[in-house]
């Protein structure tokens, strides 16, 4: 059993449904101490048992542990105060509850949503209605493989929903700002801080993601992609990984371009290039170089530190990198999909500067301490494993959507122009 696994079960004697293992004082669990354990321990014990008698290997124990101090600090800072969530399976939302309450809260008062807010909200994305248990929505959707990815999730839960109205945002970036006083309730699947919508699991976790060639329908089904990445990773034991670092996708952030320049210098340290996608018009747009062939998200799991970058919003790869369990090196961004909050730096992947001016020192830090990489590897598994199944991707739509329908406080009444949509 993993980490994760050991600690929940224990926690779920715990009153309060949560992990208790954080202060639990007679834990003895080998992941609490990082600095005195696993590969730090191992080459204390290879330096021999005595620091009295002064060697060379004494020296380079030393400095080697006074190097990743700080990492190792970072470590233990991280999993003393992480809390793991979700031990109860009844309450399959458990861990990104939060979430929803944040996103509703604008509208949580004697207000409530009103009929005004939602004609502001209106042109901002695809209007849906839940009107006797039945689910409408306008005539015309700007990207109906992404629409179909949002019906389904809709459709499977519209028996049990209260009547309401909701403005659906298929596209990349979202649309309320944050500095929107008067705020109106727009669903999208991603924002950042500068935003107020309402988060939405995105329509990928069915259909309508990216098609790359070994996806020619379009990234989706996240049930079966599970199951793919999940037997790929078997394939490929934690040594047989190849140790460098791992980024294939198109230019759609320039803060992707330090790591691609990088890897041109450090071919040993990593092997990241430009893809091709539909806006690529030049060479420009992948850094001066032939795009390069695209890798499919099971064959990631060959190596062993693989890169999450923003795109335009938040991107969809993420979710798909931890299941290689290969440690995932996220680069810092404050553009999220409903889950990742539930993700902690240190604890389940590796933080990198947005600039990315420490990238070859934590890749390093990863080599010299691969016990401790892997661990990280390990949990960050776990969690999307166990937490972010179809199921709780469907109880958050749930919740979500329930909560939400409480606070409109205006007749929803039949429009001419909605068609029904059905399974
Ligand atoms: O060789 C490759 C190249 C891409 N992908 C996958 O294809 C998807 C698209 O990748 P990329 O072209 O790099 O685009 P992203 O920037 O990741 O995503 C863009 O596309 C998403 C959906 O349209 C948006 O939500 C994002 O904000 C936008 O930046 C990702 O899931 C990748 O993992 C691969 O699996 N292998």
């Amino acid at each position: 059993a993993t980490f994760a696994q050991e600690d929940c079960e224990r926690g779920e004697e715990n009153a309060k449904g949560e992990c208790s293992f954080v202060n639990d004082e007679t834990n003895n669990s080998p992941h609490r101490d990082f600095s005195s354990d696993a590969d730090f321990q191992l080459q204390k014990e290879d330096a021999g048992p005595s620091h009295s008698v002064w060697t060379a290997e004494n020296h380079a124990v030393d400095s080697l542990r006074k190097k990743w101090d700080r990492y190792f600090g970072l470590i233990n800072q991280a999993l003393v105060t992480y809390i793991p969530c979700g031990v109860s399976p009844s309450d399959a939302a458990t861990c990104f509850a939060d979430v929803i309450d944040a996103d509703l809260k604008p509208y949580q008062n004697s207000v409530g949503i009103t009929a005004e807010m939602m004609r502001r909200a209106l042109p901002r994305g695809i209007l849906y209605q839940v009107r006797g248990h039945r689910l409408y929505r306008q005539m015309d959707c700007l990207f109906p493989a992404r629409c179909a990815g949002v019906e389904h999730f809709l459709l499977g839960l519209v028996s049990d929903l209260p009547e309401m109205e909701l403005v659906v945002n298929v596209r990349d970036n979202p649309q309320v700002s944050a500095h929107e006083a008067a705020p109106f309730p727009v669903f999208s699947f991603s924002k950042n801080a500068d935003y107020q919508d309402i988060l939405y699991p995105a329509w990928t976790f069915w259909t309508g993601g990216p098609a790359i060639v070994s996806y020619p329908r379009g990234l989706g089904r996240w049930d079966l992609m599970r199951e793919r990445i999940d037997a790929a990773a078997e394939k490929v034991p934690w040594e047989e990984k190849l140790p460098i670092g791992f980024f294939r996708g198109s230019r759609t952030s320039a803060e992707r371009d330090p790591l691609v320049l990088l890897s041109r210098t450090r071919p040993d340290l990593l092997d990241v290039k430009y893809t091709k996608n539909q806006a690529w018009r030049s060479l420009k747009d992948s850094l001066g170089e032939e795009p390069a062939a695209e890798v499919s998200l099971e064959n990631h799991c060959q190596y062993k530190y693989l890169f999450n970058f923003r795109g335009v919003a938040a991107s969809f790869r993420l979710k798909h990198l931890f299941l290689c369990e290969s440690v995932v090196f996220n680069v810092d961004s404050d553009w999220i999909e409903f889950f990742y909050p539930g993700l902690k730096p240190w604890v389940h992947y590796i933080p990198v500067r947005t600039d990315l001016s420490d990238v070859e020192e934590l890749l390093e830090f990863a080599k010299d301490n691969d016990a401790l990489a892997r661990q990280i590897a390990s949990r960050g598994k776990e969690f999307i494993f166990r937490h972010l199944r179809m199921e709780h991707v469907e109880a958050y739509w749930r919740k979500l959507l329930q909560e939400y329908g409480t606070l409109q406080r205006f007749p929803i009444e039949k429009r001419d122009s909605l068609l029904e949509i059905r399974a």
